[in-house]
């Protein structure tokens, strides 16, 4: 697969992905893009089939898994969630940085194709705090929350495993977090606008 080099973000539900990918993406408009994923799950208010996820039936996503249209895939909490071949196409094809938001089975199995990102880890301070920012999402059921909780004790476990992730970023100030993230992908960033430079000259 042609393009910049993609970018993984992985660790617990409720370690700050979304909410640090949000703020890079509109702070880097043009140099990175979303791979959006396939899920079985609903979606949560505010969330838009296409932007956020393709939201389908676990029928459909097996069909396409079958099919071989996915880089990857894995069962999270009850639901189907993946990778297509052609999310991923379609951010690399606009030369854009492709960002993945992927669990730890989803980092194993990326590890076996030649996708070839940089892996970054987001974790929380700690399990209290992570399940303070769950409930205080409101976006789960309690048995989700716990199926959830016991997924993130395993997340933060592998994320201490060595060479799973090139930068591992704890999330406890959000600003502190992301400045972080920001001088870690600061090569990548300015690689892509040179290129976009001189694409334009
Ligand atoms: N540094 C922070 N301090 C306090 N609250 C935070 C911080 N970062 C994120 N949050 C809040 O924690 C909650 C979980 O964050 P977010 O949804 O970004 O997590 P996530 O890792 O993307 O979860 P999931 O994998 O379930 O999608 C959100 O309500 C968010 O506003
Ligand atoms: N292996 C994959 N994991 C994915 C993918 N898209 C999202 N995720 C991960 O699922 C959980 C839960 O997400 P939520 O939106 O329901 O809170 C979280 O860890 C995501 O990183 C994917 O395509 N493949």
């Amino acid at each position: 697969m042609a393009g910049p080099r993609p970018v993984v973000f992985s660790g617990p539900s409720g370690a700050g992905k979304s909410t640090l990918l949000k703020k890079l993406m509109k702070e880097h408009e043009n140099v990175f893009g979303f791979s959006v994923s396939h899920t079985t799950r609903k979606p949560r208010p505010g969330e838009e089939n296409g932007r956020d996820y393709h939201y389908v039936t676990r029928e459909a996503m097996q069909a396409a898994i079958d099919n071989g249209e996915f880089i990857e895939n894995a069962e999270f909490s009850g639901n189907l969630y993946g990778t297509s071949k052609a999310a991923v196409q379609a951010v690399q094809a606009k030369n854009l940085i492709c960002i993945l938001d992927i669990d730890m089975q989803g980092v194993k199995n990326i590890k076996k194709t030649d996708l070839n990102p940089l892996y970054i880890s987001i974790q929380p301070p700690s399990m209290e705090i992570l399940e303070k920012r769950l409930r205080d999402r409101n976006t789960e059921s309690e048995e989700n929350l716990q199926k959830r909780l016991h997924a993130a004790s395993v997340e933060m476990e592998f994320s201490k495993e060595p060479g799973m992730f090139d930068v591992v970023i704890v999330n406890d100030k959000l600003e502190d977090a992301y400045g972080r993230l920001k001088d870690t992908l600061l090569e990548v960033i300015q690689r892509v606008r040179v290129a976009e430079d001189q694409r334009c000259k």
